[in-house]
């Protein structure tokens, strides 16, 4: 293969949805919903703004006055007066306390906008992670977990400027600017007006730059998102790198991601640094016009040297609310599509929803029936086509079937993780869409094949079965189903760190971890996808008892891979293709010779092979 081949297979390795691009710049309704997250600190925001704002833009629009003042009084008198030191003082004395007051209102309000800014984005990004969670099993189906991170952190990331000081700012640039233009206006409405004629035109030339602006501020965000949806799977699937040694492969296409991005940075930055200039030019301009038409009012006395001076201080104050007000638009662009990606979010309902008259579960015995049930994924493709199972509260249920028959999806819809497309869930003869979402599963639980562990202590991990669980209780549990010991010989037993994902424990021990957290939930339902892996004969010892004492008094169904799990039930299920094809005691389905018996058999041909 050549080297050529090798890159461009490199490059499409991976594919990543990328977002739409966004046609239309401003959605104001968006913007009003953004701004309504500031709605909660108006009261305390709003009379300390305004007194900032007013004591910054008068400050700043009085010091050009006093400027025209020293030199029209003091230094060459309008009347024909000699000059006067002591009034140059005064007025000097007066602009350093003009200026004191500035830098302090200024001060004071980008630290108050700051802790406000802060709380804003707070707030929205608890919402947004108090939204997540209410999700259903669908919405995290379609999307990869690092596609979810990067809103939760990026997108709400990308506010903070605007939220910080970027709306202030934007309120006071605006204000400035408005003050400047009546004051030039006012005070000699030729003069302004000759000034600002470049207004308009600077407008009309960064019309275009202003799209292609937008359009390259938005690539360079979706080829970051790339790289973060990427990052975010590489080292979730950074095991399976290197074990198959694709290092090197990956690092190509990261190369590849990397380079793309940095030059769709490249390209926006030089854009946005091309609306520097057009800005110089047209102040340049615009002063060209000032002193050129100034001078002429002054030879003809329209107009003295004081105004002249003045005027070149406001023109120039005048042209750096534009420039940010340009910065300001690129920010608003990208706080516009942040904003729009949270949203989306945000709206999303989770498709298992809770009924407005959901009741509470009450206390139940632990009778299950799945009633005539048709479930699917996707549309067009059952994994469930008609169950009916009637199970009778502390029985024992072992689901098997090749892989893909549904068992886990029986599973998800007993937990309500989905609900399904016709039938019913019945729990004491109580359908459990009609209960809340929390009563049904703080009595249904579920142990899954593929332990998780936080990062955390073990015993705080053994807790998030029940939080108000007390360390007795932990303790118990565990020596329940016989963890206590290998706990205790972890350097700091129950206060052992274990990082996310319980890499310093085995697979075997992870699994008792989760059998002491069920306990310690004691459901009356409880749901368990044995796991696959095979562990050494004395665990394996260890986990069926432990299982025993999990199981005792309680409805159980288990997706089972063990012939020791399956043997112990009171019932065997089997399923094929979304359907039960046979149902009984080992002894019954060995004796009927069907699929159960088939399953069997291959069971063990492998072990004996
Ligand atoms: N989240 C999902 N989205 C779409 N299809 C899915 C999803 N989960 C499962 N399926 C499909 O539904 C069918 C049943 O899957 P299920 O997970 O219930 O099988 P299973 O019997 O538990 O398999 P295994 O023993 O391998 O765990 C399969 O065809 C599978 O491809």
């Amino acid at each position: 293969m050549s080297n050529q081949q090798t890159t461009r297979d490199n490059r499409e390795r991976f594919t990543y949805k990328d977002d739409d691009a966004i046609e239309k710049p401003f959605n104001w309704a968006q913007l009003s919903r953004l701004f309504s997250y500031m709605k909660p600190y108006k009261k305390q925001l709003l009379p300390v703004l305004i007194v900032m704002m007013v004591l910054g833009t008068v400050t700043r629009l009085a010091i050009p006055a006093i400027i025209i003042l020293a030199i029209d009084e003091a230094i060459q008198p309008k009347d024909g007066g000699a000059p006067s030191l002591s009034k140059l003082y005064m007025y000097a004395g007066l602009m350093l306390a003009l200026y004191i007051i500035q830098w302090a209102a200024n001060t004071f309000r980008i630290r108050f906008t700051n802790i406000i800014g802060q709380r804003v984005i707070y707030d929205l990004r608890q919402d947004l992670f108090r939204h997540i969670q209410r999700l259903s099993f669908r919405f995290f189906d379609k999307r990869p977990a690092g596609s979810v991170l990067v809103r939760v952190t990026n997108d709400v990331n990308a506010l903070q400027d605007l939220f910080t000081n970027g709306v202030v700012n934007l309120l006071m640039d605006c204000v400035q600017l408005v003050g400047i233009v009546i004051i030039l206006l006012v005070w000699n409405f030729k003069l302004g007006a000759a000034v600002m004629i470049t207004v308009p035109l600077m407008f009309i030339v960064s019309t275009a730059l202003r799209r292609r602006i937008r359009f390259a501020w938005q690539d360079v965000r979706m080829k970051q998102s790339r790289i973060n949806a990427h990052l975010n799977e590489s080292i979730q699937g950074m095991r399976v790198t290197q074990a198959y040694t694709q290092e090197k492969a990956n690092l190509a296409f990261f190369n590849h991601i990397n380079s793309v991005n940095i030059k769709a940075w490249n390209k926006a930055s030089a854009l946005n640094q091309a609306f520097g200039p057009i800005i110089e030019v047209t102040s340049a301009i615009g002063t060209l016009i000032l002193f050129w038409y100034g001078s002429h009012l002054i030879q003809s006395e329209a107009i003295t040297v004081g105004v002249l001076v003045g005027f070149a201080n406001y023109v120039g104050n005048f042209w750096d609310p534009i420039n940010r007000l340009g910065q300001m638009y690129a920010q608003l662009l990208i706080a516009m599509a942040s904003s729009e990606r949270i949203f989306e979010f945000i709206d999303e309902q989770p498709t298992v929803a809770e009924l407005p008259e959901a009741r509470q579960l009450p206390a139940i015995r632990g009778d299950v029936k799945f009633d005539r049930l048709l479930f699917e994924y996707e549309k067009g493709r059952p994994a469930l086509k008609g169950i009916t199972l009637d199970v009778k509260a502390g029985q024992t249920i072992a689901l098997v079937g090749h892989t893909g028959s549904g068992k886990s999806t029986i599973m998800n819809l007993l937990c309500r993780f989905y609900d399904p497309n016709e039938g019913a869930v019945l729990i004491d003869g109580i359908d459990i869409r009609n209960v809340s979402i929390e009563s049904l599963r703080s009595q249904v639980g579920i142990v899954l094949q593929d332990t998780f562990i936080f990062s955390g202590t073990i015993r705080e991990n053994i807790r998030f079965g029940r939080l108000d669980a007390t360390n007795d209780e932990i303790v118990k549990a565990a020596t329940a189903v016989d963890a206590h010991d290998f706990i205790m010989s972890l350097p700091d037993g129950y206060d052992t760190e274990v990082q996310e994902r319980g890499n310093i424990l085995s697979m075997g021990q992870r699994q008792l971890l989760s059998f002491a957290r069920a306990l310690l939930a004691d459901p009356r339902v409880l749901i368990l996808d044995e796991a696959t892996a095979s562990i050494d004969t004395e665990t394996e010892l260890k986990i069926q008892e432990a299982l025993k004492t999990l199981l005792a008094g309680r409805t159980s169904f288990i997706v089972a891979h063990r012939l020791s799990t399956i043997r112990n039930a009171d019932r065997i299920v089997v399923l094929d293709h979304g359907v039960i094809v046979e149902q009984g005691t080992h002894d019954e389905l060995m004796r009927h010779g069907g699929t159960y018996n088939g399953l069997i058999e291959a069971q063990y041909r492998f072990l004996s092979a």
